[in-house]
């Protein structure tokens, strides 16, 4: 459906000519979204709208709008085209499907993330991140964002299926890279799904990689089911998770290979490159802020001992950590790995005095409301103390989410906060790292905010 405006609606504020009209302006550039959204929001406010192809987008910067999308008039919404069209990769998943499937897999899924199963990641993480660690030698100069994929993957691949980051956990990672540097090209395509069996070049390519990844995936599935043992992993868990609220006329209730497969690889794919981007970008925030850090090693070794006492940190400890925790919020808060999110209206939508049509599009990100004065000022200012109870208290929930809000909230958020805490502690217990360029790295915004080359670091002894 192509909304049209007429006089049942009232878009909020924006640009009056369809996007393409202002190709030429600085912000407008393919490839950089927050451009576009600073400019509307610095130019219109907290809502404002412009068309793309016949349709309203809007993008919020308000923390009560945002909680009627996500929460108060969820069910109105969908999720947003770009989104939908990874459904080519990743199935009915818990990121692409919409509801009733989204909430049948939601709690199927749920048990797996559930505190006390998490909490038996613990060790894998610190003992993942302290053999990282070791390998670093005093002086040297290291990509850290590179580091910190090669962590984040081990520990997915650990948590995941229980395994080493062996050839089958590479050849995963090289084909899910493969298939999303092809993202971009083709979510062009209207309907993807009735092209992929074209002979397009890039659709060929994507669908070699694809099938080659659905083996491998499908065969770890198939030997997890053959062992029929529960190994501790969310693989196992997946695989022996009922729907308790299904109705005993369902078939059998757990999930079939095929949605095994496509939770699996949204679980890849949304756990890894989020965290590993949240560590490195801590990193370079702590290394351009020496009295934060001095704060985090003064934490660090109250809880885990000083110098030939210390000991590596434990679940025990994760508690106790609550400034390391504080300093990956503020780190999450100036770059987000989750930088924007969007969601598609399927009936008139009202926010405030504006009615918006079915078909609209919502955007709203989490890097520009988090960077946002009112609710951060001095925003630019790296500040874990902004993140203590009572400074939380004080804000408007919507003025910071990292992980979302309302029913499709980071479902790994827990994992995430103790994956963070226990690999910065592990890490910032024996190294001090110094960016070793002048000039402040760039940033990409790609489904994830990345550093826009390598993040090179020195490490140095503490
Ligand atoms: C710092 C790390 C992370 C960040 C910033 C992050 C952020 C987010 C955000 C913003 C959403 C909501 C998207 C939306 O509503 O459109 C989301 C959903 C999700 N995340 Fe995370 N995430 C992180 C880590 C993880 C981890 C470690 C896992 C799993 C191991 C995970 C699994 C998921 C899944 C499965 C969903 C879909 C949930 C649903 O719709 O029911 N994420 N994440």
């Amino acid at each position: 459906m192509t909304p049209r405006a007429n006089s049942k609606w009232n878009l909020p504020p924006g640009l009056k000519h369809s996007l393409p009209f202002y190709a030429n302006k600085p912000w407008v550039k393919l490839g950089e979204p927050i451009l576009l959204f600073e400019h509307l929001h610095r130019t219109y406010g907290p809502i404002a709208h412009y068309r793309f192809m016949g349709t309203p987008i809007v993008f919020l910067n308000d923390p009560e709008y945002i909680r009627e999308i996500l929460i108060n008039q969820a069910p109105a919404f969908v999720k947003e085209r770009t989104v939908r069209r990874m459904k080519v990769l990743l199935g009915e998943g818990l990121i692409t499907s919409d509801d009733p499937i989204h909430l049948r897999q939601r709690r199927i899924v749920a048990p797996a993330f559930h505190r006390q199963r998490i909490a038996a990641y613990a060790d894998q993480i610190v003992s993942s991140a302290a053999a990282h660690r070791d390998r670093w030698q005093p002086n040297e100069t290291i990509d850290i964002s590179a580091s910190m994929m090669s962590l984040s993957l081990e520990i997915i691949a650990r948590t995941l299926f229980n395994t080493e980051v062996t050839d089958d956990v590479r050849r995963i990672n090289e084909e899910v890279n493969t298939i999303m540097d092809l993202y971009n090209f083709l979510v062009v395509f209207p309907r993807l799904e009735s092209f992929l069996h074209l002979p397009i070049p890039g659709v060929i390519k994507f669908r070699r990689s694809r099938s080659r990844l659905d083996a491998v995936v499908n065969r770890l599935i198939r030997e997890h089911r053959a062992a029929g043992i529960d190994k501790g992993d969310l693989l196992s868990m997946l695989i022996a998770s009922r729907d308790d609220q299904a109705s005993l006329t369902e078939t059998q209730q757990g999930m079939s290979d095929e949605q095994i497969r496509d939770e699996v690889l949204t679980i890849f794919l949304a756990g890894y490159e989020t965290v590993a981007n949240a560590l490195t970008w801590t990193w370079y925030l702590l290394s351009q802020n020496p009295e934060v850090e001095a704060k985090l090693h003064a934490e660090i070794d109250t809880v885990l001992g000083a110098g030939t006492e210390a000991r590596l940190p434990t679940l025990a400890d994760y508690p106790n950590l609550r400034y390391t925790e504080q300093v990956f919020a503020e780190s999450m808060r100036l770059y987000p790995p989750a930088w924007a999110m969007g969601r598609m209206s399927t009936k008139p939508i009202t926010l405030g005095p504006y009615r918006i049509p079915p078909g609209a599009h919502f955007f709203f990100s989490q890097y520009i409301m988090h960077r946002t004065a009112e609710y951060f000022p001095d925003p630019l200012r790296f500040d874990p103390d902004r993140h203590t109870p009572a400074n939380k208290a004080d804000r408007p929930r919507f003025a910071y989410f990292p992980f979302g809000g309302g029913g499709r909230q980071c479902i790994g958020e827990g994992f995430a906060w103790m994956e963070g805490v226990l690999a910065i502690a592990t890490i910032a217990q024996h190294w001090r790292l110094r960016y070793a360029d002048t000039a402040p790295p760039g940033v990409q915004a790609k489904i994830t905010l990345r550093p826009d080359g390598p993040l090179r670091m020195q490490i140095l002894p503490r």
